[in-house]
Order: structure tokens, then sequence, then C-alpha cells
């Protein structure tokens, strides 16, 4: 009776042990995911997530929220610098999620094997004077690099992209996708929620309503013009004088731009892209579940317009984007905003695509 006590204190040591411990090279981290695996059989019933880019400045608050998402048992956190310390950190919040950290290229695919949602934050931020385009000889090569490792390690898993430029970094991941055979339009998802939340804030303080009481639906890409918010598909139903249209059309196009300039050299929106990307994450992992009616705006592959991808309304479900919902009608305004998002948008679509394939 005794002896069968100490055993089992003497396996609880261990494994706390090893999650004190920092991996240090592959056998470690080895040993260290078999001492999680222990605790992750404790761990509440959930889904499997990793966060790319973990220690950056979207990725630590989005890797805190996941962390606090009754959803998510497993959250693995990779990133090329400080995993070790992020990592630790987040593991102490009293949350069901197992969390563990992966640091380096050489640590990719332990990160990602058996993940169901992969959120890509990693890449480049803007300065002032930049646009989002301005990051594509950074970030395309990151965003590759790492969808390779999704292709190989977890290809059924649900990827959403947050890395800029949104426009042209979705099409790379589906050319990537697409040469390891593993390419599921249904399952590559660029994060736009930023836009829809920023739309819903804006039209709230407009109309002097709770933002959260508000849906404005954002179509096209994240980039200025390619940004269309459809001010006259307002949730409650509502009308704004053409004033207000050009003023709210404007901020929510240049929002992210707002936010690069206040931060004055010190990065782009992290803060409120966290909060996004972990409700767009939660949307998806509800789908996951099988919860119904889940409708999110999204940039992804479909035939909303002639181009490959359009951020569009979207149903999401067991197997990710179920239907992607008509645009609806648009008034004059948003048609001719509609012919100058394409424009920008076929041209940072090529420019993925040509990437990818050169
Ligand atoms: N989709 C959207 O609505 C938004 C997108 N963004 C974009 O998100 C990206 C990240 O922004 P921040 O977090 O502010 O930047 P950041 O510089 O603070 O963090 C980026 C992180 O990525 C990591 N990283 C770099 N190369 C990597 C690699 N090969 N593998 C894994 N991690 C790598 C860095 O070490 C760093 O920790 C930027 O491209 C930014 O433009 C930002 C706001 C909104
Ligand atoms: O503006 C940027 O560079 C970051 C971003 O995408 C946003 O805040 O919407």
């Amino acid at each position: 009776m005794e002896q069968g006590a100490d055993s089992a204190a003497a396996r609880r040591m261990a494994r706390v042990a090893s999650h004190l411990r920092p991996p240090t090279s592959q056998m470690e981290e080895v040993a260290i995911l078999k001492g999680s695996d222990c605790r992750a059989k404790g761990a509440a019933p959930g889904f499997k997530v990793a966060v790319l880019g973990a220690s950056g400045g979207i990725g630590q608050p989005l890797s805190l929220l996941m962390k606090m998402n009754p959803l998510v048992s497993v959250l693995h956190l990779y990133d090329v610098v400080n995993t070790p310390g992020v990592t630790a950190d987040i593991s102490h919040m009293n949350t069901g999620a197992v969390v563990r950290g992966f640091l380096g290229q050489s640590q990719l695919e332990s990160a990602l094997t058996g993940m169901d949602l992969v959120i890509i934050p990693a890449g480049i931020p803007r300065k002032p004077g930049m646009t989002r385009d301005d990051l594509f000889n950074i970030n395309a090569g990151i965003v590759r690099t790492l969808c390779e490792g999704i292709a190989k390690c977890c290809p059924n898993a649900i990827v959403n992209v947050i890395s800029n430029p949104v426009n042209s970094t979705v099409p790379i991941a589906a050319e990537v996708f697409k040469k390891a055979g593993t390419y599921d339009p249904k399952r590559l998802l660029g994060v736009t929620t930023l836009d829809v939340v920023r739309a819903n804030t804006f039209v709230g303080e407009v109309l002097g309503l709770d933002p959260r009481d508000v849906n404005v639906p954002v179509v096209g890409g994240h980039a200025g013009v390619t940004i269309l918010p459809l001010l006259s598909q307002v949730n409650p139903p509502c009308s704004f004088t053409s004033e207000e249209i050009s003023y709210l059309t404007s901020r929510i196009q240049n929002g992210g731009t707002e936010v690069v300039e206040a931060k004055a050299g010190a990065g782009s929106a992290t803060l409120s892209m966290a909060y996004a990307a972990a409700k767009f994450a939660d949307a998806c992992l509800r789908g996951l579940r099988g919860d119904a009616g889940i409708v999110e705006c999204s940039y992804i592959a479909c035939q909303v317009t002639e181009l490959p991808f359009f951020a569009s309304k979207v149903r999401l479900g067991r197997s990710g984007v179920e239907e992607v919902l008509p645009l609806g009608p648009l008034n004059e305004f948003e048609r001719a905003g509609l012919e100058k998002a394409k424009g920008e948008l076929a041209e940072s679509i090529h420019k993925g695509v040509a990437f990818a394939n050169k």
C-alpha cells in the first residue's frame, strides 16, 4: 500500500521535473513530450492548436487567449526566438490546456504533429510609410516554410493565416499545399476578422450602439482599397449619410495604418489583432466541434467573383469552410469599391502564386 503511494509520488515528481527543464536537444524534447502526454491525458478533451510566431507582438497575447479557450486541450507555441520564456509564463495559467514550447526550425515538425488548428502570426510587421505589400519579400518565405511543415506534419489541420500581406500569403500557402498534394481549400483561411472588429467598433460609435450588437460584413481582401465594408448590409439594419459612408469606409480601410502611425515605428496592431485572431480561431474550433450557424468573414478560395481568392462571408463547420455565402446586394458605392478592390487583389494573388512556383 505504502510502496504504491511512494511510486505514485515518484511518478508525480518525475512528471513535474520534466516540465521544469527547458528542452536543449531533440532527445530531451522527446522526453518532455512524453511527460506532457501523461498530463494531457488528464486534461479536458478538446482541440490541439499551434501558434507559429508565438513570441511576437500578436503571438504572445494570442497564445494567452488560446490558453484561456476551454475548447483547447493542447497548445503548442513555436517561434525562432524566446519560446521557452513565453511557454513557461503562459503554462502557469490555471486553465485546462497543456502548453508546450518549440524553438527553432529543428522543432517545427514536433510543434505541428497532431494539430487540429494552426494559427500563423509569424513575420515582420509594418513601420510608418510602408504598405503591407512591402512585407512580401520577408514574410512570403516565412509562410512558405511554415506551410511546408504543415503539409508534412498535420495536412488535415485548419490553417489560419495572419502574416501579411494576407492577400498574397494565403495564395502562397495554397500553392505549397497543392505541390505537397494536401490542398483542401476548405481548410485554408486568411484572417480578416480585425477588419470586421474595427468596422463593428467604428459603426457602433457612429450609431451610438454597443459594438457587440453590430455586425458589418467586410469582404474583398486585407489591404487598403481591397478592404470592402458592406455598410448597406449592417445588422441591425440602418442607413448612413454619404459623409458617414465616406468617413467609415476610409477609417475601416486605413485602420491598420492608423495603428502603425500611432505606434510610430514600434510595429502594427498586436492587441486588437490577438483579440480578433482568438475570436476567429474560437469560431473555427466551434465549427470543428459541430456547432451550427457559425458565420464569419475570411479570405478564402471561392467563386464569389472571378478572382481565385476573395474575403467572403463563410459558414464554418466540421470540415472548415462548409459554405461560402454570396456577396448579397451591393449599392452603387460598393460596386465601384468592388471594382477597385478586384484590380489590386488580382495583382497580389498573382504575386503570391508566382513566388511559390518560381
Ligand atoms: N491579418 C491581420 O489582420 C494582421 C496581420 N498582421 C501581421 O502579423 C505579422 C506579425 O505581426 P507582429 O506579431 O506584430 O510581429 P512581431 O515582429 O512582433 O512578431 C513576429 C514573430 O514572428 C517570429 N518569426 C519570424 N520568423 C519566423 C519563422 N520563420 N518561424 C516562426 N516564427 C517566426 C518572430 O521571431 C516574432 O516573434 C506581421 O506580418 C503583421 O503585418 C498584423 C496585424 C493584423
Ligand atoms: O496594418 C498592418 O500592417 C497590420 C494589419 O494588417 C492591420 O492592422 O490590419
